[in-house]
């Protein structure tokens, strides 16, 4: 499986504080990885460092073959971003929303109304793309922040806590998306989260951040094999905490 991201010693100071530190990840083309950590461990900052939205102080990254500092615009070409708030312009509807997406990424008019309406059905919003964005949940908006990546027809997507703040069922909504998109598309995904039991369902392998450095990377069955020595047991929340705990 070929590596679609790659950092070496990646590392990022702010001030005397460390927030990502020395990092060595891999993300394989057409895996879901779960970057899991507390808050506060480093999680968005690496995400930034990898589209080329911060620097880094040390180490290199390479994303789809290049280089985010040198090189950023294939990058966030090919790769759909999804923050950890993501902004509309609330008056505009959906439609217009994501049409306005298409303008600024230069797709002509036609080929944008098929990708837009595609979009909005795949992200489940079909119903309402005449609605205004203002009156949308915070689900809604965070699948139309799916849908927003989706037009760009990215080959990867990285999702920063795409789950925060959405009730249950907003939540399951949107790991079956992620999961939908990552098996029908072959879209390779990474996302940021610090909640468990989300990262367990959909994701083929998950990095733990602990303070700004990378602890454990495996799938589930491995991080328990190696630090519990039971591969059939444990929940990733029992591997968190010795993670978090030990270090
Ligand atoms: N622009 C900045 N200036 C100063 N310190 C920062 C800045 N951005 C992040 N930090 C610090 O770096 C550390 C890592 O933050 P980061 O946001 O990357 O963590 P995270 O894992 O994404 O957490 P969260 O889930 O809370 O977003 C934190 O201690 C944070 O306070």
């Amino acid at each position: 499986m070929a590596t679609i991201i790659e950092t070496r010693g990646l590392t990022r100071h702010y001030g005397r504080q460390t927030a990502v530190d020395r990092l060595d990840l891999e993300v394989r083309e057409g895996e879901i990885f779960g970057f899991l950590g507390p808050n506060g461990a480093g999680k968005t900052t690496t995400i930034l460092m990898l589209l080329g939205l911060t620097e880094p102080s040390a180490g290199s990254a390479r994303v789809l073959g290049h280089d985010p500092v040198l090189d950023p615009l294939p990058i966030k070409r090919q790769v759909g971003y999804l923050p950890e708030n993501v902004g509309f312009y609330d008056d505009l509807t959906a439609r217009e929303n994501l049409q306005y997406i298409a303008d600024l990424n230069a797709i002509p008019r036609a080929e944008a109304a098929r990708k837009i309406e595609s979009a909005l059905a795949t992200v489940g919003l079909g119903d309402v793309g005449d609605k205004p964005v203002g009156a949308f949940s915070r689900g809604m908006r965070q699948r139309l922040g799916i849908a927003e990546l989706l037009v760009k027809d990215p080959r990867l997507m990285i999702l920063d806590e795409p789950t925060l703040g959405l009730d249950p069922d907003g939540t399951l909504k949107m790991l079956d998306l992620i999961r939908d998109l990552n098996r029908s598309r072959g879209i390779t995904v990474m996302f940021s989260s610090h909640l468990l039991d989300q990262v367990q369902r959909i994701c083929h392998r998950v990095g733990i951040m602990i303070q700004g450095r990378l602890v454990a990377v495996g799938t589930i069955e491995e991080l328990a094999r190696r630090k519990l020595g039971d591969a059939s047991g444990p929940s990733l929340e029992e591997i968190y905490m010795r993670y978090f705990k030990e270090g």
